[in-house]
């Protein structure tokens, strides 16, 4: 057995309750965005976890999110890296519409795909594909090499850059990537081989309302 790769996704943004696409824009937490990243870094303390370091995105909805983990932990001075390779898929020309109004206009279907696909770009924006060609190379250069040192690792990310992990990390496939969906504030901790494969994953708390 190697280290732990925790993952989480930030808490509820004041974009995700107003159902805009929001992409690089940079909206804060909602009331309960803080409550979900509350409740999921009371998870990982209830777990026992103290992590090595943290790994964070450009934007303030991922920092704050790993800042209340980190506090929840008793780990509130731990080493945070911060590079905008975690940020959030780019929606271009997507992002600051309101997702239902996007609906009306493109039909479900084209909606859809621009937002689960993996090599379907929005308009002006970034696939998954895209989204994981600097995502992967970051993880296989900064946060991979610290987890096979047998360091615990938090990375407090995004929807899409994190799908773009677990694609690889739970070997899916274009279709399977396709239906999944991750909930806000559930950490999902997994222990790698020294290989780099997965040794075993743990959800901590529940996935199935994420949408
Ligand atoms: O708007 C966004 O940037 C993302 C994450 O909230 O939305 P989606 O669920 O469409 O990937």
């Amino acid at each position: 057995m190697s280290g732990t790769l925790v993952l989480v996704r930030h808490g509820q943004s004041e974009w995700n309750l107003k159902n805009l696409f929001t992409g690089w824009r940079d909206p804060g937490l909602t009331e309960l965005g803080i409550q979900e990243a509350e409740a999921g870094g009371q998870a990982l303390a209830d777990y026992g976890m103290k992590f090595d370091v943290a790994f964070t995105s450009a934007l303030s909805r991922a920092q704050k999110t790993c800042e209340i983990i980190l506090n929840k932990v008793g780990q509130s001075s731990l080493e945070t890296v911060r590079d905008e390779a975690l940020n959030e898929r780019d929606y271009g020309d997507l992002s600051g519409l309101n997702k239902d109004d996007a609906r009306a206009k493109w039909g479900e279907e084209q909606v859809h795909i621009w937002r689960r696909s993996y090599d379907v770009p929005p308009p002006g924006g970034e696939s998954l594909r895209d989204t994981g060609a600097r995502v992967w190379p970051y993880y296989m250069t900064d946060i991979l090499p610290r987890v096979l040192r047998g360091e615990k690792v938090l990375v407090a990310a995004h929807g899409n850059s994190l799908r773009a992990l677990v694609m690889v990390l739970d070997r899916l496939s274009k279709e399977q990537i396709l239906k999944l969906n991750l909930a806000t504030g559930v950490p999902m901790v997994y222990k790698l081989n020294p290989d780099s494969t997965v040794a075993s994953k743990e959800v901590l708390g529940d996935m199935s309302g994420a949408h």
